[in-house]
């Protein structure tokens, strides 16, 4: 059987390479937006979408958490981290006064990654944000009469017959993009080889009212249980301000007695918790 999988488009795109290296020959297919990609799968037009969460450099992506949570709740089943590397593409007519383009476009996550740069080489072009990294690419293909530089992917400068004036512009070396894989069932399991980097479990968090200690209390749930917590993080719950979420990522899977304990503890304090996730974790190595 094959599945039918949306990432963030246009082609070569870093969540196409994601899903390209991840899912092989499978049906892959784009979408404008990460919630248009995410309400394919609740719409069932797809079986999987494939979304960045978090980057090494800029933190997460805000938009993808915020859509999980209030308005497409799907189940995380995986997770792929991919290096990423940013480069510098212009429209081959003007590889040789790249440093007289009049604007610079990418998505925005990936003109954060590259800040160091811009201000070192192009400081004072103005800076456009587009859908995507290749989006932003294609746009330079189809405008040649304009002197516009995209930050994308080397496949994005195959695909678009642009020219790489400037490799690895991103201002942090170890650049890593963390992308989740979207289902509408959590039980699914993913029909793919033992995850290298093991099991994780992803839980948002609200806690009962605002007191002293109350996310001490939370913790100490996890503590001293000996589970490990690899990320936590605050999001707005966007019902006026100081009310918060919190998202909490756990090492190991929602399984057995720890986990499940944990939840029950936090819900006897009166937090409301929800499972967002158990799922397996791959490592895609730079190619
Ligand atoms: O625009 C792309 O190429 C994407 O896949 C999106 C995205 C992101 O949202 O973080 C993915 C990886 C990189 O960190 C930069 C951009």
């Amino acid at each position: 059987m094959t599945y039918r999988i949306g990432y963030l488009g246009p082609a070569a795109t870093f969540t196409n390479a994601a899903v390209k290296r991840f899912f092989g020959g499978e049906e892959s297919i784009p979408y404008a937006t990460i919630p248009d990609c995410m309400d394919a799968v609740a719409a069932r037009e797809i079986d999987y979408a494939v979304v960045p969460l978090e980057n090494a450099i800029e933190g997460s992506v805000n938009i993808t958490i915020d859509y999980l949570v209030h308005e497409q709740p799907l189940a995380i089943v995986g997770e792929i981290i991919l290096p990423i590397q940013q480069h510098l593409l212009v429209h081959p007519e003007h590889a040789e006064v790249w440093r007289q383009v009049t604007r610079v476009c990418s998505h925005p996550h990936a003109i954060a990654q590259c800040h160091r740069f811009l201000n070192q080489y192009l400081r004072g072009v103005p800076v456009e944000d587009a859908t995507s990294t290749s989006a932003a690419a294609r746009l330079v293909k189809e405008h040649p009469e304009e002197r516009i530089a995209a930050i994308a992917n080397e496949t994005a400068a195959e695909a678009y017959g642009l020219t790489i004036v400037h490799r690895d512009i991103h201002t942090h070396q170890n650049n890593h993009t963390r992308f989740i894989i979207l289902h509408n069932d959590a039980g699914v399991s993913l029909p793919y080889e033992e995850p290298e980097r093991g099991m994780k479990t992803t839980l948002m968090v609200t806690l009962p009212a605002d007191h002293p200690g109350a996310l001490y209390q939370v913790l100490s749930a996890f503590a001293w249980r000996k589970l490990n917590l690899s990320k936590i993080e605050s999001r707005p719950m966007k019902t006026g301000l100081g009310n918060y979420f919190f998202l909490i990522d756990v090492e190991g899977a929602y399984d057995g007695v720890m986990l499940p304990g944990a939840k029950q503890e936090l819900e006897a304090l009166g937090c409301s918790v929800t499972l967002l996730g158990s799922y397996p974790c791959y490592s895609l190595k730079r190619e």
